[in-house]
């Protein structure tokens, strides 16, 4: 499908709003908008769904270098263009680990040769993820990948002094450091969300507060170092009250010292999901109760959390259809992360098409220091979209997504909102539920 260099949209809606409008797009930029009567090489019929910017998500594991037979940087790559996303990041926890510009490079490159979507590696902020000698930062940042998001995510920087030694660093590079906020001390063993469910069913309890002293201790320092933090998948409702606090008190420019993310997961589900003992629904940090999920959506409705992450994380079927307690945490998202956005969000009216457009693009995009991306829909913007059927309804099937691995919590499902065609520059890299260029 590459190659282009006309292509038109037809009968679409920016935001949800308005009457449709055409988009031509010429040598990857939008060069109008409204009625166009120009041919094209190709033609999108919209039928007046919603065009939205391309999505960004800042947290995805693509297990490449280490763990190909789960997913590759190609296999997410179609898997994040069939929903929607036009940038992720490849969090470090790869084997080895990215904690070197020879990996992040390594992972820059192979994501430019898949070409489906920008795959910006995340850099470690300590050597092996480890958690006692910083990686070298600095290094990262000035390679070809342009390393711009530092996190040991699957492990969290625990020790304040590393933590804080990070940020000052981050500070100097004008960089972002992404906490895994787990006080592992108090999660030894962890298996669930520690409450009555866990405490009927025999599991060892994963407290709120391992999540909140962290996030405030984190958000203490980032506000007197005057650095940036951001706060990987919050779970619970005092995380967000200890967001809520911190970004009040930021004297800066609101929002720029800390900004949060919430999964697609943690919004819809809740511990209630683990009476069946499914390893599928195990993931860090675990899903909470229902009235969390509640004060996520509100938060993220409020702009207290301030985007959605996949955190999509795919595991081999013997890493997850084995005992509760043997099994990895974690589930697939890439594919599914806007419909369930559409039916926690959308559908019961916390956020319009705008809104969407915020948390899953304009806010990554500014998080994360992208340049080209979460751009406005208008003439002269690089035409890096998605487009959206906002009434489709589909029954997720994990066979059928794109990722290797097919552990969705989601399985059978029936979700609102479809991605009908992806556009990373121009290119058409989704559609019709099939990905290439
Ligand atoms: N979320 C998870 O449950 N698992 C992630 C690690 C992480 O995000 O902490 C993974 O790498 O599998
Ligand atoms: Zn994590
Ligand atoms: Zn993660």
């Amino acid at each position: 499908m590459t190659g282009t260099s006309q292509l038109v949209l037809r009968g679409v809606r920016p935001y949800g709003e308005g009457d449709p409008v055409d988009v031509l797009v010429r040598d990857g930029v939008i060069a109008e908008l409204g009625t166009v009567d120009t041919g094209a090489d190709t033609t999108i019929d919209g039928n007046g769904a919603v065009l939205l910017p391309g999505f960004v998500d800042l947290h995805t594991h693509l297990r490449e270098p280490g763990r190909e037979d789960t997913e590759t940087i190609e296999s997410g790559s179609r898997a994040a263009a069939l929903g929607g996303y036009t940038a992720v990041f490849a969090m470090a926890n790869t084997t080895p680990v990215a904690d070197n510009a020879l990996v992040t490079d390594h992972v820059w490159r192979r994501g430019q040769e898949a070409g489906l979507v920008d795959v910006h590696p995340v850099g470690a902020v300590t050597v092996g993820l480890d958690g006692e000698k910083l990686a070298e930062l600095g290094g990262m940042a000035a390679s070809a990948a342009g390393v711009r998001v530092f996190s040991d995510d699957g492990h969290c920087v625990a020790d304040p002094l590393i933590m804080r030694r990070a940020l000052e660093y981050a500070t100097a590079l004008d960089v972002v450091i992404a906490q895994h906020a787990e006080e592992p001390r108090l999660t030894v063993g962890a298996q669930a969300h520690e409450g009555p469910t866990a405490a009927r069913l025999g599991l060892a309890g994963w407290p709120a507060f391992a999540e909140e002293s962290i996030v405030a201790r984190d958000c203490l320092m980032a506000g007197q170092l005057g650095a940036r933090l951001h706060v990987c998948h919050v779970s619970t409702a005092g995380t967000v009250d200890v967001l809520r606090w911190a970004k009040a008190r930021d004297t800066t420019a609101p929002g720029t010292q800390v900004s949060a993310e919430v999964t697609p997961h943690h919004l819809l589900l809740d511990d209630s999901r683990l009476e069946t003992f499914d390893p599928v629904n195990k993931v860090n940090p675990p899903l909470r109760t229902a009235s969390d999920a509640e004060a996520l959506r509100a938060a993220l409705a409020e702009g207290v959390l301030d985007c959605v992450a996949t955190d999509h994380a795919p595991h081999a079927v013997q890493d997850k259809d084995c005992e509760w307690a043997a099994a990895r945490p974690g589930m697939c998202g890439l594919q599914t992360a806007l419909s369930v956005v559409v039916q926690t969000m959308v559908r019961p009216g916390l956020l319009d098409w705008r809104g969407v457009a915020r948390v899953m693009s304009e806010r990554p995009a500014e998080i994360a220091g992208l340049p080209d991306q979460g751009r406005p829909i208008a003439v002269g913007e690089p035409a890096t979209l998605t487009l959206v059927d906002p009434d489709a309804e589909w029954t997720v099937r994990g066979a059928e997504l794109a990722s290797i691995a097919h552990n969705t919590p989601y399985e059978g499902m029936v979700l609102p909102g479809r991605v009908l065609a992806t556009l990373l520059r121009g290119n058409v890299t989704a559609r019709e539920g099939r990905a290439g260029r």
